[in-house]
């Protein structure tokens, strides 16, 4: 059993990619699929949990599918490389969900392609698992994302620098894998006009309201500007740090892509970095916010040609918007803020209340998911999370005077119990590796509904036990 895809990126956009096939698995097998999103999509799940193996392993191509990697170039740590593309993945094409959503469908860890440079092409098992996790705990979230449809193991070895591994393949759903650097690509090449062709598309694809506006090109960039801001202020609400924060991992359409060495912050410190290769900290939790508008800036320039045939009057319009980028960000956050800590109407002095308690969180490390869940319903237990509860208990006050009167219930539902736990997150894949899936399944049953505190899932909402040592996490390549 297969299924049917479009290919509208393939039609429209020529020139954006180069026409490819998959390596051949040796021995497929499907570990998981995700039921609950192939049923979304209108796909059959029982046909593919017989017949995922192979269609998910690049061996059966749904029917109309044209694979493809889509060319990108990309800001990597600020350096620019003006061909990247999908090195190891994928699209097969594009499939229309019940809600008459289109959708990528893309194999990531599907083998070589011309734009492989030195790599394999491939995907260890961990990685692909952690992909699968994560993004469905930002799903869980409500927090717009990438999500997996399914996860195969291929049959063959991969060698990484921990020594060999099972090599799998993730079955990526995205509204579109259209990065910042797929605009870089041909605007690094002074190619206006495809610029002009994948903007035209982006607008008709992701935010077709703006080809209406009186500036189409100007209307667009700022939707993209205005959808990333919502979504880096929901990771920072969430304490979720992404950790490769390149101009190639950020999609047009708002939603989170690429988890690589992302994790969730347990103690409250901006400076949280886990990612073994930021040794600069550039992508630390607390600069996202700033590298948000440093690749909008990026994103800008690729679009100037587009906004006024005068460079001045070009760089002036983008300005306007990008100028607005950190109010809008903030905005975003304190509005998330305020549920997080369920205010009473808006205040002019909530910035400073919930700044006050951040210091004070960062000062003391209280981990950042406790703190607000357990502020919710039992502040005897919040205030249990600082070493010194004194400044915790002079700060207490001014937030019960502002508290409004259904605040437990609005807190709760903006305050998850459960966050993919790093150690918990490296307990399912260890396991995995161990070819013991309980522990994966586990995790993704908490994080699909972790707004809910359910007794049997207590150990998934403590942080980790301090054995666990600092958290590093590796890009899995
Ligand atoms: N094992 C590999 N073999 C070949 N190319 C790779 C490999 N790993 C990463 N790349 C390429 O290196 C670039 C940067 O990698 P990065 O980790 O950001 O992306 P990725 O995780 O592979 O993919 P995506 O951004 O689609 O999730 C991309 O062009 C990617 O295709
Ligand atoms: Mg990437």
């Amino acid at each position: 059993m297969t299924f049917a895809v479009d290919n509208s990126y393939a039609r429209d956009l020529p020139g954006f990619y180069v026409e490819w096939q998959a390596a051949r698995a040796p021995a497929p097998r499907l570990l998981r699929l995700n039921r609950g999103l192939a049923f979304q999509l209108g796909l059959d799940p029982d046909g593919l949990e017989r017949d995922g193996a192979l269609v998910f392993s690049g061996g059966r191509l749904p029917e109309g599918a044209m694979p493809i990697a889509q060319a990108y170039a990309g800001h990597q740590f600020g350096g620019f490389s003006p061909q990247l593309g999908d090195g190891r993945a994928l699209l097969l094409g594009e499939v229309t969900d019940r809600a008459g959503r289109r959708h990528d469908i893309q194999l990531k860890g599907s083998g070589r392609t011309p734009f492989s440079r030195g790599g394999d092409g491939k995907a260890a098992l961990g990685p692909v698992l952690r992909e699968y996790l994560i993004g469905e705990a930002m799903h869980g979230l409500g927090i717009p994302t990438t999500r997996a449809l399914a996860a195969v193991t291929t049959g063959e070895t991969i060698l990484r620098q921990e020594g060999e591994l099972p090599g799998a393949i993730l079955t990526r759903v995205a509204a579109s894998h259209i990065r910042v650097g797929t605009f870089q690509f041909f605007a690094a090449r002074g190619d206006d006009a495809k610029v002009r062709q994948l903007a035209d598309y982006a607008i008709a694809r992701h935010y077709p309201e703006t080809a209406a506006a009186d500036q189409p090109y100007l209307a667009f960039y700022e939707a993209v500007a205005e959808a990333q801001a919502a979504l880096i202020a929901r990771w920072m609400l969430v304490g979720f740090i992404h950790g490769v924060m390149n101009t190639d991992n950020m999609a047009i359409s708002g939603e989170t892509i690429d988890y690589g060495p992302c994790a969730f912050m347990e103690a409250y410190d901006p400076a949280t970095v886990f990612s073994s290769i930021d040794h600069q900290g550039r992508y630390a939790y607390g600069n996202q916010p700033l590298i948000l508008e440093w690749n909008l800036a990026r994103l800008a320039e690729t679009l100037l040609p587009l906004f006024d045939a005068d460079p001045d009057r070009a760089v002036a319009k983008a300005s306007e918007v990008l100028d607005t980028v950190g109010a809008r960000y903030r905005g975003h956050w304190l509005a998330g803020m305020r549920e997080k800590l369920g205010l009473w109407h808006d205040h002019g002095d909530d910035l400073a209340l919930a700044g006050d308690l951040l210091t004070l969180m960062a000062a003391q490390g209280a981990d950042w998911t406790l703190t607000f869940r357990r502020l919710a319903t039992d502040a005897d237990a919040a205030r249990a999370l600082f070493r010194d509860p004194s400044a915790f208990d002079a700060w207490l006050p001014r937030w019960q005077a502002r508290r409004a009167p259904d605040a437990a219930m609005r807190m709760a539902a903006a305050n998850p119990a459960c966050i993919a736990r790093n150690h918990k997150v490296e307990e399912a894949l260890a396991a995995a590796y161990r070819g013991d899936l309980a522990p994966f399944d586990r995790l993704i049953e908490v994080l699909a509904d972790p707004f809910t505190e359910r007794p049997e899932f207590e150990a998934y909402t403590l942080p980790a036990p301090a054995s666990f040592g600092r958290y590093r996490t590796f890009c899995g390549t």
